[in-house]
């Protein structure tokens, strides 16, 4: 038998985008639906390395990044856990003079945001980071930027939104979402959802939603290759990232160190897997930049599927095409720290009908050349409370 919900918002994605989107609707008394095609936080924003960094953000970003900031350090009031959040410093290394000179341009480019950039010599480096081995020749610290488990991150913020009254569903794959002219229509198994308000949060799958809605985009898919080793002896006490690419990698209160760098393999449209080519250059490398793992034992390698734009921005923003829906996707390297602000910036949208942070570099028609119309706004709600049908 089908099972037909109205609600005022559906949302087609249950990562930390649409989680926390659900969270910061439903803190405004709004009704949401959220569908999930797997279970909340699994996919790409909860299998992700973990960096919650401002630090190497393109200038667009800059105001999510530190909107998003400020909403991490309140992680327990929002999703009642702490998540492994610690503000342990984002190193930054330049393996080379262009590098560090393009530290030191993004640092004057970037002030005023807040993030207190110091840059640091070869000499302060060795000094302070002495068990790093490959030949730095400078860096860039933020001193509170940070990391967290995404694995418990990413799912706290649909159970915290379910908590507020949020219908959340998981395990309900979408296989349809269209407007018939007056609301939304999702479609999955034996579910309807109807809706005055839909925000596409579905990842990499989020491309094929819009595209629905008449709004093709170039998102591709992304798989980045990380792994982890056992336990070992406390001794990198910051996040590290390079200047232009390669190894990321961070050390968890309990010794295992979670290291990211190079791709995995695709192995069809939704899945992927580490190569064995990969995975030894990973090592190698791991071990030129941290003499400490060398003959540590790597206890897994894994990857995930990460929505990813040309542009490396996300598209975020109402649709061009049909009033009422809003993308927010493609933000492969950069979800886990700013999804949070955006997930908010999704609520006000819907609420308000305008985000309080920038977000017009974000449009969806950078790519399909269309001028969103006018934005509808929500307008009084019938309250929903947890008591509530
Ligand atoms: N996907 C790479 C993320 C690395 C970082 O956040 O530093």
């Amino acid at each position: 038998m089908i099972e037909r919900i109205d609600t005022e918002v559906a949302i087609i994605g249950g990562g930390i985008v649409g989680g926390s989107a659900a969270l910061f609707l439903r803190r405004l008394g709004v009704p949401v639906v959220l569908l999930e095609a797997a279970l909340c936080g699994a996919r790409a924003s909860g299998v992700n390395y973990g960096g919650v960094r401002r630090q190497g953000r393109g200038l667009e970003q800059m105001p999510l990044a530190r909107r998003a900031h400020e909403l991490w350090g309140q992680l327990p009031e929002l999703i009642g856990i702490d998540g492994e959040y610690v503000r342990s410093g984002h190193l930054k290394l330049a393996c080379s003079d262009a590098d560090l000179q393009a530290l030191h341009a993004y640092r004057e480019q970037t002030r005023g945001f807040g993030m207190n950039l110091q840059m640091l010599d070869q000499r302060t480096l060795a000094r302070r980071f002495g068990w790093l081995g490959e030949q730095v020749v400078g860096g860039s610290l933020c001193p509170d930027d940070g990391h967290a488990n995404p694995r418990l991150v990413s799912p706290a913020f649909g159970r915290a939104a379910r908590a507020l009254g949020a219908d959340v569903r998981e395990g309900t794959a979408v296989t349809e979402a269209i407007h018939d002219g007056d609301r939304f229509v999702l479609r999955a198994g034996e579910l309807e959802v109807r809706a005055r308000f839909l925000l596409n949060c579905a990842g990499a799958w989020a491309g094929r939603f819009a595209q629905g809605f008449g709004e093709a985009v170039p998102e591709t898919s992304i798989h980045p290759l990380m792994m982890v080793t056992e336990p070992l002896p406390l001794f990198m006490d910051v996040s590290l990232g390079m200047q232009g690419g390669g190894i990321y990698a961070r050390q968890v209160a309990r010794g295992n160190c979670v290291i990211g760098g190079g791709r995995a393999v695709a192995s069809g449209p939704d899945y992927a897997r580490p190569g064995r080519d990969a995975t030894g250059t990973l090592m190698a490398n791991a071990q030129r930049l941290l003499p400490a793992l060398r003959g540590a034992q790597v206890i897994r390698f894994w990857t995930g599927v990460e929505g990813n734009m040309p542009d490396h921005n996300p598209v975020l923003g109402p649709s061009a095409t049909v009033p009422g829906l809003f993308h927010a996707f493609g933000l492969s390297g950069a979800g886990f720290q700013i999804g949070p602000a955006v997930g908010e910036a999704l609520s006000e949208l819907v609420v308000h009908g305008r985000s309080s942070i920038p977000i017009d570099a974000f449009g969806i028609g950078r790519y399909t050349g269309a001028a969103h119309g006018a934005v509808p706004r929500l307008g009084p709600v019938r309250e929903q409370t947890l008591e509530s049908p």
